[in-house]
């Protein structure tokens, strides 16, 4: 048996083409989706994903401002840039790159984010909504993860899902919407003890470690579904995920490429977010309160 690939790239896609036509449609009610990115300090790899954001959000119509700063920028010019943003109209989604410099509290930050345009899903207000299955911003890359795992109709109810990862932007919210699926959850990180003893009883096994190729056939059980949400550089300097894509490639059912898998869906979700904020914003009067 070979694992079918999940294309993330083809879903991305098609997810686009359907914010696409909302975006229009938004548009010719008189309002453009605006996306504020911000970025602090010089990292090339930061600089990438920035570059790709804002070319998506050309392609699907929607304004994308970025604003770019040094290194040097303090806490407090960060802070107030970001008040001017929750209070411009025109923006319907800022985004902090991470990870900030070390002088700036990125708690402090993503506290400062109106939860109305917080489209990452990182503010606690946002976290806290996810966690009781309210409506909320869903952070990007777990979202992205459950759209794939329902396109090609693997239904998580029953399934024991292992994640490999705790961070507050990949491990903890995918194992909270894959709860909130029926699965059962185990979550596994650096203090985990026999790692491959949970790893092996995973149905669908998500990989969010942070290290090139570790994840190989011994890992895993015949039939799993893999998704890796590594991006990692391999010795030669290309783009690799967290799982040994070849290696694995004869046992599990399904598996997301690097590149090509998660990330795109990243970005589709952050355009479908950005979106639907500004879809929120006009339901919505002055007060706040929805129509
Ligand atoms: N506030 C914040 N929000 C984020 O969403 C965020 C962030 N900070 N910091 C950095 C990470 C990383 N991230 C990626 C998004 C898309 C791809 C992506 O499109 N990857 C392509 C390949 C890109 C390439 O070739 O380099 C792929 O996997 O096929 C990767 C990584 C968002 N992040």
């Amino acid at each position: 048996m070979t694992a079918t690939i999940i294309d993330g790239k083809a879903v991305s896609q098609k997810i686009k083409e359907q914010v696409k036509v909302r975006v229009e449609k938004l548009k010719s009610q008189g309002v453009t989706p605006g996306l504020a990115v911000v970025l602090v300090g010089d990292n090339s790899a930061s600089l990438t994903y920035v570059k790709n954001k804002q070319r998506t959000c050309e392609a699907l119509g929607m304004r994308s401002d970025l604003h770019e700063f040094p290194e040097s920028l303090s806490e407090a010019e960060l802070l107030s840039k970001i008040d001017e943003l929750n209070n411009d109209p025109g923006i319907h989604g800022i985004l902090v790159q991470l990870p900030l410099p070390k002088h700036i509290d990125e708690f402090k930050v993503i506290n400062a984010i109106s939860p109305t345009k917080d489209v990452d899903g990182f503010h606690p207000i946002s976290v806290g909504n996810m966690m009781i299955g309210k409506e909320a911003f869903l952070p990007c890359t777990p979202h992205g993860i459950m759209k794939l795992l329902e396109h090609y109709g693997i239904d998580p109810a029953g399934k024991h899902a292992v994640v490999i990862g705790r961070s507050n932007i990949v491990g903890k919210p995918v194992g909270q919407l894959l709860l909130q699926k029926d699965a059962t959850v185990t979550y596994c990180h650096s203090k985990t003890k026999d790692l491959p003893s949970f790893t092996r009883q995973a149905d669908i096994l998500v990989a969010a470690i942070g290290r090139a190729k570790f994840i190989d056939h011994t890992h895993i059980k015949p039939g799993a579904v893999i998704i890796d949400v590594g991006m990692n550089r391999d010795e030669s300097g290309k783009l690799c995920g967290d799982v040994d894509y070849a290696d694995i490639l004869e046992t599990a059912s399904f598996a997301t490429p690097v590149p090509g898998g998660v990330g795109p869906m990243t970005i589709a979700m952050l355009m479908e977010n950005t979106l639907q904020s500004a879809e929120n914003g006009l339901s919505k009067d002055k007060t706040g309160q929805t129509m």
